[in-house]
């Protein structure tokens, strides 16, 4: 239904009718923004049996000749934005035959989705898939190198996020769930799978540019029950003033993806009542950890192990490690391949046997595990900070920095230092307030705050005052990008 110009409704019936034509294993990237139309194809690949290879707008040339080769997609489902883009290199894809524009107009070479949506028979049988049939392939967030292609499984992709999302995401017939993520990233499944098998109605606004007054006024204006996030959102949402808004139905938040500073929560939660509850996984794995909803929250803690997940802290052998420790955060795979758990990384067994380590799969991540069971995040291995044989985590350090008025945002990586090897390097975005106080003032300041509210070995000895930090288009902070900018110098 049409609710006026920009808005349409669709019920499951209608999206239950809209197909595609692709044979069962055909491969589509799927790349839209956050246009409805997604979900349909969503929905259509699952009945057709098509391999879905979602995709973020921003590709450029390159990004997409890489992943339509690497993948060998026969479809693509792209808007007019992206399409003279895929034209110019289509040639080069081999394997490309079809292409869909989601579009009221016309393009030559391309078949109009939208009126073969009209004109497609609302009579189908869906195909029968078995549980490790492959139902997606996800390009990761590129934060730390090269993407690499992780496929999901219709019972990891499907079923994974039904389980996963039912504590933590919680919905019912009566929520309607926004959630903001690109459709490219694997967090658009909770959408999907979260969402609709509780029979809860998802809301999704295209949102061209991120705008934090955008999103509270369509908070204010419509009926939204539970909302989630990245941590960078929720950091530009609590810049506002909260207390102007009236949230209609707002019940319940969501974040994850990176770290949530638990300065972010805090003020979230004092201005509009309502708690944060923080998630960790990977494009991989699904949730790993989860804060869900009605249990006890420790803040700055990504919360206890998700279930069916068993969730340990290893060494750089595999061996557990006891409460307390700091070490590789590992999921068991082994003698039981959790059924949420991804396939492969696609034509890359080296690296699918490299992330194993005996019966554990190693995430790349590194954390503590306390004796309550919670689990509190460093860093990824590579960004973790060894100086005159302290080991520091960016996160707590960007954590303290983020209690400071002055601080909107920062990254903290490793820089060289003749004789401690390595130091503590803050890259500072100030809050506008801020910008034009006195840099040598306010670096001392802001060692000096860091010094009191965490372990004073952990303070940023070089501190450098930017405008913006580098992230990938999903919204993470790439360290690595700083940091080898520091170590090239
Ligand atoms: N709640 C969280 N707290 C801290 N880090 C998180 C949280 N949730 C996710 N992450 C980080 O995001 C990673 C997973 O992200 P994703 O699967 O999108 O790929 P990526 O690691 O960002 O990209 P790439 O693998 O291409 O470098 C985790 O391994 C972890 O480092």
């Amino acid at each position: 239904k049409v609710l006026n110009k920009s808005e349409v409704k669709w019920s499951f019936e209608e999206l239950g009718g809209g197909v595609c034509g692709l044979q069962p294993g055909d491969r589509m990237m799927l790349v839209l923004p956050r246009l409805p139309e997604w979900w349909l194809v969503s929905v259509a690949c699952m009945r057709t049996g098509a391999v879905m290879i979602p995709g973020v707008s921003q590709l450029t040339e390159k990004d997409l000749k890489y992943r339509l080769q690497a993948s060998r997609a026969k479809s693509i489902i792209t808007s007019d934005s992206l399409a003279p883009r895929v034209d110019a290199i289509s040639a080069d894809c081999p394997s490309l035959q079809t292409k869909l524009l989601v579009s009221d107009s016309s393009r030559p070479g391309w078949m109009n989705f939208r009126e073969l949506l009209r004109e497609a028979s609302t009579e189908h049988d869906c195909v029968r898939t078995k549980a490790q049939d492959p139902l997606a392939i996800y390009f990761t967030s590129g934060t730390t190198g090269a993407p690499k292609m992780v496929e999901h499984s219709q019972a990891s992709y499907g079923l994974g996020f039904v389980a996963s999302g039912r504590q933590w995401v919680a919905l019912t017939e009566s929520d309607i769930f926004w959630n903001t993520t690109d459709t490219a990233w694997v967090k658009a499944a909770w959408t999907l799978f979260s969402a609709w098998p509780n029979g809860s109605c998802i809301f999704v606004h295209e949102l061209p540019r991120v705008d934090a007054k955008v999103i509270l006024k369509t908070l204010s204006r419509l009926p939204i029950t539970t909302l989630c996030c990245v941590p960078t959102l929720f950091r530009l949402l609590v810049q506002e003033d909260l207390t102007r808004y009236q949230f209609q139905s707002l019940r319940h938040c969501l974040t994850g993806g990176e770290a949530l500073n638990p300065d972010v929560r805090e003020k979230w939660k004092s201005q509009t009542g309502l708690e944060l509850h923080e998630g960790y996984g990977q494009s991989e794995t699904v949730v790993i950890c989860a804060n869900p909803k009605g249990t006890k929250i420790k803040s700055g803690s990504m919360g206890k192990a998700s279930p069916p997940y068993d969730v340990q802290i290893v060494d750089d052998e595999g061996n557990i490690l006891p409460p307390g420790a700091e070490g590789n955060v590992a999921v068991r795979v082994r003698p039981d391949r959790p059924f949420c758990f991804f396939n492969c990384y696609l034509d890359n067994p080296e690296k699918t046997a490299a992330s194993e380590q005996g019966d554990f799969y190693i995430t790349g991540d590194r954390a503590r595990m306390d004796k309550d069971g919670y689990f509190w995040f460093m860093g990824r291995n590579d960004d973790v900070i060894n100086s005159a044989s302290y080991r520091i985590g960016p996160v707590e350090v960007e954590s303290a920095l983020a209690e400071h008025p002055a601080v909107l945002e920062s990254a903290v990586v490793s820089s060289p230092d003749p004789i401690r090897g390595e130091v503590v390097k803050a890259f500072i975005v100030l809050s506008p307030a801020y910008s034009s106080h006195d840099p040598e003032e306010l670096t001392r300041e802001l060692q000096e705050h860091v010094k009191r509210v965490t372990a004073p070995y952990k303070y940023p000895r070089k501190v450098a005052f930017v405008s913006e930090l580098p992230k990938t288009v999903s919204g993470k902070i790439q360290r690595s990008k700083l940091r080898s900018q520091e170590w090239k110098k």
